[in-house]
């Protein structure tokens, strides 16, 4: 049986009233390279920090590599790359490289680091003189220095152009080759399809969904419908192929009619919902039906459940 380099069970933290990450469990297994998808606040950092061991849990545990992660033993296997992390300024980006890799008991070479990181032409820039793009492949320098088992990116390409992050997804896929496992988080779906075998969206400090990005397609995958109905969002939700209901700001088709509101459903398809909402009697008016993108889907779903 493969071991679990990652096992939490019933991670929660609070902050006084905000409960950012409800009873997640989550296994990953080693080599695999896992997306944690999800808006902003809905508690990706926060399940980061307690997975790596800088923010201990207000209820559940938190195994890696079957131990505590605030262990030196832990922690000498894992790597990561977070937000709004400054190098000292003062140091050029070999000596910076060096200095992170003396705490380090298992190192990679620099060479081979910068290379990774294409970071080889800048040996010798002080970190004033990189780029914000540089700044972060200096950052995931810092993360595989130590030839970590387990690396941890934090939203690692939220300053880079595409370009920049085309590049970057290859150094990270060239790293995870070595058998590595790596659990990133971002808002972006199209990123987390292209850069994940495993995608975990997280809202509203629940795991959403879990599976593979041609899974994640299959769900979010459909028609957006707006429409006028009198129908309420308990029938509008049990319609048939409808994940989501969202009620739109009211406007002159719905002003004089009483019970009469603008919605925009999700959907797997438009003909079911309708045919039933016809069936039911229901008023349906202004109809339009697009396909939904993957990121619109996305976007819909996740306030649609945070609006519960
Ligand atoms: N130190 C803190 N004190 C109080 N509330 C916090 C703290 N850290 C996070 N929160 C709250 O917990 C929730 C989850 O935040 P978190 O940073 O984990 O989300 P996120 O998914 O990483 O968001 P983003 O994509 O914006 O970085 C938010 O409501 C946030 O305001």
């Amino acid at each position: 049986m493969q071991t679990d380099v990652i096992e939490a069970r019933g991670l929660t933290r609070r902050f006084g009233e905000v409960l950012a990450v409800d009873a997640v469990d989550l296994r990953v297994g080693q080599g695999e390279v896992v997306a944690v998808l999800g808006p902003n606040g809905a508690g990706k950092t926060t399940t980061l920090e307690m997975l790596l061991g800088l923010r201990s849990p207000s209820a559940g545990t938190v195994r890696v590599f079957g131990a505590d992660p605030s262990t030196a033993a832990v922690r000498s296997r894992v790597g990561a790359m977070l937000q709004d992390t400054d190098a000292p300024e003062s140091l050029t980006v070999t000596e910076i490289v060096d200095l992170v890799a003396a705490y380090h008991p298992y190192r990679l070479p620099t060479g081979e680091v910068l290379e990774r990181a294409t970071l080889q032409g800048h040996r010798k820039r002080r970190v004033t003189q990189l780029s914000g793009g540089e700044r972060q492949r200096l950052s995931f320098a810092l993360a595989i220095v130590g030839d970590p088992d387990l690396l941890y990116l934090d939203e690692p390409t939220a300053s880079l152009d595409v370009g920049a992050r085309r590049l970057f997804w290859q150094q990270v896929a060239d790293f995870a080759a070595l058998g590595k496992t790596i659990l990133f988080s971002t808002h972006n779906l199209e990123e987390a399809d292209l850069a994940a075998e495993r995608v975990v969206i997280i809202n509203a400090g629940r795991i959403f969904s879990d599976g593979t990005p041609r899974e994640l397609k299959g769900l979010l995958a459909g028609r957006t419908l707006e429409l006028v109905t009198d129908a309420d969002d308990a029938v509008l939700a049990a319609l048939p192929g409808v994940r989501g209901v969202l009620e739109l700001p009211a406007d002159g088709a719905t002003a004089d009619r009483p019970g009469a509101r603008r919605v925009r459903l999700q959907a797997a398809d438009a003909e079911p919902p309708l045919r039933a909402l016809f069936a039911a009697g229901h008023l349906v008016e202004g109809l339009i039906v697009t396909e939904a993108t993957l990121e619109e889907a996305f976007v819909h779903l996740t306030s649609a459940e945070r609006a519960r």
